[in-house]
C-alpha cells in the first residue's frame, strides 16, 4: 500500500518516504525532536518503573520475589536513565534502533516477569500490558516494524505468561486478547496517521523551501536585469559614457543647482574633426574604436562632477558645474590636448585624433539648457571653420572683458573668444591659429 502525500512523495505501508533520500533527511530533520521525546519518555518511565516497587513491596513484603522484582526495576531503571543520558550526549542515537529496542525490550521482559511473581488479578496485569503497549507506539520515536515486533514480544510474552502461571477462563482469555489486539490496531493506526501527517507536513516544507529559493533566485535575476536595463538605458553602448537623454537629465539638475545657488555652470560641445574621413578611410569599426579612445580621453581629464555625454554621431557635450567660462577654457584646454597628445595605433597605421570645443556658461535668467547649448554649438562651428582642433569660448557677461583680456598665448593658438555667440562669423580678423598638441 503506497499513498502520496504531496508531490511525488510517496510514502510506503510503514508511513515513510520511499525515496530513501528524502526519508533519511527527514529523520534528520527529526533527530533533536525525537531526541528530546525520548529523553522525556524514558526519564518518566523511569520514574513509574521504580514507583511500582511500593506496590511490590504491599503486595509481597520483602520475599524473594519483592528482591527479584526489585532488582528487576533498578536494571531496567538504570538502563533508561543510560540511555536517556546516552541520547542528551549523542541525540543520534535516538533514532538508532539497537540500542532502543534493546531498552525496550528489557523493559517489556521485566514487565512480563511481574505477572508469576506478583499475585496481581488478571485486570491488573492487563492494563498493565496495555498501558506499556500504548507506550511503545506513542511515546518511543521508534520505526513502526519495530514498535510492532517490541508489541508482538510484549503480547506473546502476556500469553505465555497467563497459560503458563495464572490460567484464565477461556472466555476471559479471549477477551483479554481481543482487547489487546484493539489497542494494537488502534495504536497502529494512530502511529501511522501520525508518521503520514508528519512527513506530509515535511514535503509541504521542503516544496515550499524551494518556492522560496526559486523566487529568490528570480528576485535576483530580476534586480540583476532591472539594473542592466537602468544602466543601458543612460549609457551609450558603444563608448560606454552617458547617454544623450541622461545626459540632460543630470545637466539639467545641475542647472537648477546653479540658479538656486548663484553658482556658474559652463557647457562644452565637443566635436571629433574629420571624422567622416576616418570612417572612409580605415572602415566603421575603427572608426567606432576612434570614437570610444576619444570619450577615453575626454573623461580622463574630467572631474567626477563633471558630465560628459554623448550627443549623437561624433559629438559629446560636457556640462562642468562651478566653472566659469576661464575655467572651461582650460579644461577645455586639456582635453583638446589629451586627445590628441598621440596618435591611436590600429592595425600598424597612427591615427591622429584631434577635436574642436566650443563653450558657452549658462546664463542665470535661462530656464534650459538649450540657448546655453546653442551658443556652444555656435561657438564649435566657429572652430570648424577657423580650422579646426581649438576650443572656442562664446564670452558673456562680465568674464567677456576677463577672456579678452587673456591673451591667447595661455593656450597657444589653440583658444579663441568669439566677439558673439550669435555671431560666430565675427572671429578676430586673425584667422586661425592651429592647434599644437
Ligand atoms: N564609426 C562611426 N561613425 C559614426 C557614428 N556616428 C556618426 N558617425 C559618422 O561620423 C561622420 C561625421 O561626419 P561629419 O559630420 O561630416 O563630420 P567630420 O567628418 O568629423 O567633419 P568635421 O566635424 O567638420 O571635422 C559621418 O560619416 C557619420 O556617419 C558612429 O557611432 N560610429
Amino acid at each position: 500500500m503506497a499513498t502520496n502525500a504531496g508531490d511525488g512523495n510517496q510514502l510506503d505501508w510503514r508511513g515513510e518516504f520511499r525515496d530513501a533520500a528524502r526519508e533519511a533527511l527527514f529523520r534528520r530533520t527529526m533527530q533533536a525532536h525525537d531526541a528530546c521525546q525520548l529523553r522525556h519518555a524514558l526519564v518518566v518511565a523511569t520514574g513509574l518503573f521504580l514507583a511500582f516497587s511500593l506496590t511490590d513491596f504491599s503486595l509481597l513484603g520483602t520475599s524473594d520475589a519483592f528482591m527479584v522484582l526489585l532488582a528487576m526495576r533498578a536494571t531496567v531503571a538504570t538502563s533508561f536513565l543510560l540511555l536517556a543520558l546516552a541520547v542528551w550526549r549523542r541525540p543520534s542515537l535516538a533514532q538508532a534502533p539497537l540500542s532502543i529496542n534493546l531498552v525496550c525490550l528489557l523493559a517489556v521482559s521485566g514487565l512480563l516477569l511481574t505477572i508469576p511473581l506478583r499475585p496481581d488479578g488478571i485486570m491488573t496485569n492487563l492494563a498493565s500490558i496495555v498501558a506499556a503497549s500504548m507506550a511503545l507506539y506513542l511515546f518511543i520515536p521508534n520505526r513502526l516494524p519495530w514498535m510492532l515486533a517490541s508489541n508482538g514480544y510484549l503480547i506473546g510474552g502476556f500469553l505465555v505468561s497467563v497459560v503458563v502461571w495464572s490460567p484464565l477462563p477461556g472466555g476471559v482469555l479471549v477477551n483479554s486478547l481481543l482487547l489487546l489486539g484493539f489497542v494494537n490496531l488502534l495504536c497502529w493506526l494512530t502511529v501511522s496517521r501520525i508518521h503520514r501527517l508528519q512527513r506530509a507536513q515535511f514535503a509541504s516544507l521542503l516544496e515550499e523551501r524551494s518556492v522560496n529559493r526559486r523566487l529568490k533566485e528570480e528576485i535576483g535575476e530580476r534586480n540583476q536585469l532591472e539594473q542592466r536595463l537602468r544602466h543601458m538605458a543612460r549609457t551609450d553602448e558603444l563608448t560606454g559614457i552617458t547617454n544623450r537623454r541622461r545626459f540632460f537629465e543630470l545637466a539639467e539638475q545641475e542647472r537648477r543647482r546653479a540658479h538656486r545657488d548663484g553658482t556658474p555652470l559652463s557647457l562644452c560641445m565637443v566635436d571629433v574633426d574629420y571624422f567622416k574621413a576616418i570612417n572612409d578611410v580605415h572602415g566603421h569599426a575603427i572608426g567606432d574604436l576612434a570614437l570610444t579612445v576619444v570619450a577615453a580621453r575626454c573623461q580622463s581629464v574630467l572631474r567626477e562632477s563633471d558630465i560628459i555625454g554623448r550627443y549623437g554621431g561624433e559629438e559629446f557635450v560636457i556640462a562642468l558645474p562651478l566653472a566659469n567660462l576661464i575655467t572651461a577654457r582650460e579644461i577645455a584646454e586639456r582635453l583638446r590636448e589629451a586627445v590628441c597628445r598621440r596618435p591611436l595605433e590600429v592595425k600598424g597605421v597612427a591615427l591622429e585624433l584631434t577635436v574642436t570645443v566650443g563653450i558657452s556658461r549658462v546664463d542665470d535668467g535661462e530656464t534650459s539648457l538649450d540657448p546655453g547649448l546653442l551658443r556652444a554649438d555656435r561657438a564649435l562651428y566657429a572652430g570648424k571653420e577657423s580650422g579646426r582642433n581649438c576650443v572656442v569660448v562664446t564670452p558673456q557677461g562680465p568674464e567677456l572683458t576677463l577672456l579678452e583680456s587673456v591673451p591667447a598665448g595661455v593656450t597657444p593658438g589653440a583658444v579663441r573668444a568669439t566677439a558673439s555667440a550669435a555671431a560666430p562669423a565675427a572671429l578676430p580678423a586673425g584667422g586661425r591659429l592651429p592647434g599644437r598638441c
